[in-house]
């Protein structure tokens, strides 16, 4: 069997679309998210992607050709220069100071998605790590295509369209399906019993977005 990363998404299905469709997402949609659970997401999602700049340096670290040396320093600098600016950017609208989220502390389910990814990548290879971030990567992506699909998505007058719109952009979407394009040449390489630590992998980073949503949601710390 040749595997694609469609595969890696249809071995945990329902996690995948627990995920994809969480309430926290299709409130964002609606417009009916409460702001403070919003505001609390925010803040989380900015220590959040300082851990996610690591693991691409941790990527340049287990790259071993140089062509996956530029790529991770392309994610990193993508990172830092475009998708945390707009964070900060955003979070300044939403009341939050670049001076508050310096001293954030960490919520639970922070620390245990970003340690995973990272401790994923260090005990494993490129690859380990590439899966680890998949969720992050294309399923940011999958979601803001799938609210611009709901007929209860609402554009005009949404708190949250902004957003929405960052993750459909052109250049969120071209990483996405650069990433996707990556993974399909890597698994289609690989055995059974490869695969399967990687499905592994995929549903616990799965498992981690989800509850990072629900963080959200009970603005739980
Ligand atoms: C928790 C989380 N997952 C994914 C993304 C998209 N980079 C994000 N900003 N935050």
């Amino acid at each position: 069997m040749t595997y694609r990363f469609a595969d890696l998404k249809a071995a945990c299905q329902a996690d995948w679309q627990a995920y994809c469709e969480h309430d926290f997402v299709t409130r964002l949609g609606a417009g009916t998210l409460a702001p403070d659970a919003f505001r609390h997401y925010l803040q989380q999602d900015y220590l959040f992607l300082v851990h996610f700049a690591r693991a691409y340096a941790l990527a340049a670290y287990k790259s071993r050709t140089l062509a996956e040396l530029r790529q991770a320093y392309d994610a990193l600098r993508t990172i830092l220069d475009v998708e945390l600016d707009l964070h900060v950017g955003y979070c300044h609208e939403w009341g939050i100071s670049e001076a508050d989220l310096a001293t954030l502390p960490e919520a639970r389910a922070t620390l245990a998605y970003t340690r995973y990814v990272l401790d994923t990548g260090s005990r494993g290879d490129l690859l380990d790590l590439h899966v680890a971030l998949a969720p992050c990567l294309i399923g940011y992506g999958e979601i803001a295509n799938w609210l611009n699909a709901q007929s209860f998505t609402h554009h005009e007058g949404n708190p949250y369209a902004d957003w929405i719109a960052m993750y459909a952009s052109d250049e969120f979407q071209q990483a996405m399906h650069a990433e996707t394009a990556w993974l399909d040449e890597r698994l289609a390489t690989l055995d059974a019993s490869r695969f399967d630590q990687l499905v592994t992998i995929f549903r616990d980073a799965t498992r981690l977005e989800i509850d990072f949503w629900q963080m959200g949601l009970d603005q739980s710390t």
